[in-house]
């Protein structure tokens, strides 16, 4: 695997429940040894993304494809999904849980699994059914770093741990990511948090991507402006820039754009913070959405792309 290639790619990916359509024509790549945030509003489609990298679901149309294999045959093995619901045998004990790890995955490491484990004090002679609900996420996390993957797909993994517990346990599961070259896809609705944590960002709303890309190169194409309200709306000058979001409080607006050009007029320009930009974008469904040219896929890429090129 080369820098750059993709761990994960989707060519117009869409998924059909009954009740309608979850994901919608979702085109994407995610490099491989990038730690991405996947946020969205509840119900935007984050889970079925999940499911579908997780070879659990198939999707209604398009494609997934891991590591460059035909979508559907990705090893199972270089893939370890931490869902939100965690299905954990409540009779065993965590050593049990932990051989039965061991006796599943070829690549096991034993070690990693039980480092998560004791750092938690969490008893490997308990049984799992007797375990708090964030120990009971411990063990899976373990379950999941024992595999020793390539892709981890984390599904809002840490919402029932205390938050001394989170942030450790963060640390863990990114430390090992870092050593090991992981890439993550990990949903969560703690943006605060993902500055931190994560270099690449997938956004969903309604089923659609909105944002994809490079943390740094999503922030470097947005500008805050703030200033001193001029009569009704936004400045004259703001007008040909694409703009995200425009708020108002009192006599001052905030406007997130994507400047197409040097930004002059009334008003201070200011970089956005991450955690700004993602609110704009959840608080603007109709805003124009952006993959950056990192996360674009290429027609010639599409696995089942029949176009011929005529000679
Ligand atoms: N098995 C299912 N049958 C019917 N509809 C479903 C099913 N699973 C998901 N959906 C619907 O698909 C949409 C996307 O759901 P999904 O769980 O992927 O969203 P999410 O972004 O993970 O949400 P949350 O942040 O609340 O976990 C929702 O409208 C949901 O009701």
């Amino acid at each position: 695997m080369h820098a750059g290639e993709p761990a994960l790619e989707a060519h117009g990916l869409g998924m059909r429940h009954r009740r309608g359509w979850a994901l919608r024509d979702c085109s994407f790549r995610l490099p491989a040894g990038r730690i991405c945030g996947l946020v969205g509003p509840n119900g935007a489609g984050k889970t079925t993304l999940l499911s579908i990298a997780a070879q659990v679901l198939e999707p209604t149309r398009g494609t997934l494809s891991l590591f460059g294999a035909a979508p559907g045959a990705a090893d199972p093995g270089r893939t370890a999904f931490l869902a939100q619901e965690q299905p954990l045998f409540r009779g065993f004990t965590v050593a049990e849980t932990l051989r039965l790890g061991r006796e599943l995955n070829p690549r096991w490491d034993q070690r990693a699994a039980e480092d998560v484990v004791r750092a938690g004090d969490v008893p490997l002679d308990a049984k799992v059914g007797t375990l708090s609900g964030g120990q009971r996420t411990r063990v899976a996390l373990a379950l999941a770093l024992g595999k020793r993957p390539d892709l981890l797909l984390l599904d809002e993994p840490m919402a029932n741990l205390d938050p001394v517990a989170r942030k450790e346990l963060m640390g863990t599961l990114l430390g090992e990511a870092a050593e090991r070259g992981t890439t993550v896809l990990m949903s969560t609705h703690v943006l605060a948090e993902l500055e931190d944590l994560c270099d690449y960002l997938v956004v969903l709303s309604g089923g659609e991507v909105r944002l994809a890309g490079d943390v740094d190169e999503l922030l470097s194409v947005h500008t805050v402006v703030t200033g001193a309200k001029e009569g009704e709306g936004l400045p004259a000058s703001l007008a040909h820039h694409p703009l995200v979001e425009s708020r108002f409080s009192g006599r001052q607006f905030t406007a997130l754009i994507r400047p197409d050009g040097p930004v002059t007029g009334p008003g201070e320009a200011d970089d956005p913070g991450l955690e700004e930009l993602l609110l704009a974008y959840l608080r603007s469904p109709e805003a124009p959405p952006l993959i950056t040219p990192t996360a674009q896929v290429r027609a010639q890429d599409q696995a089942y792309d029949t176009r011929t090129v005529a000679a």
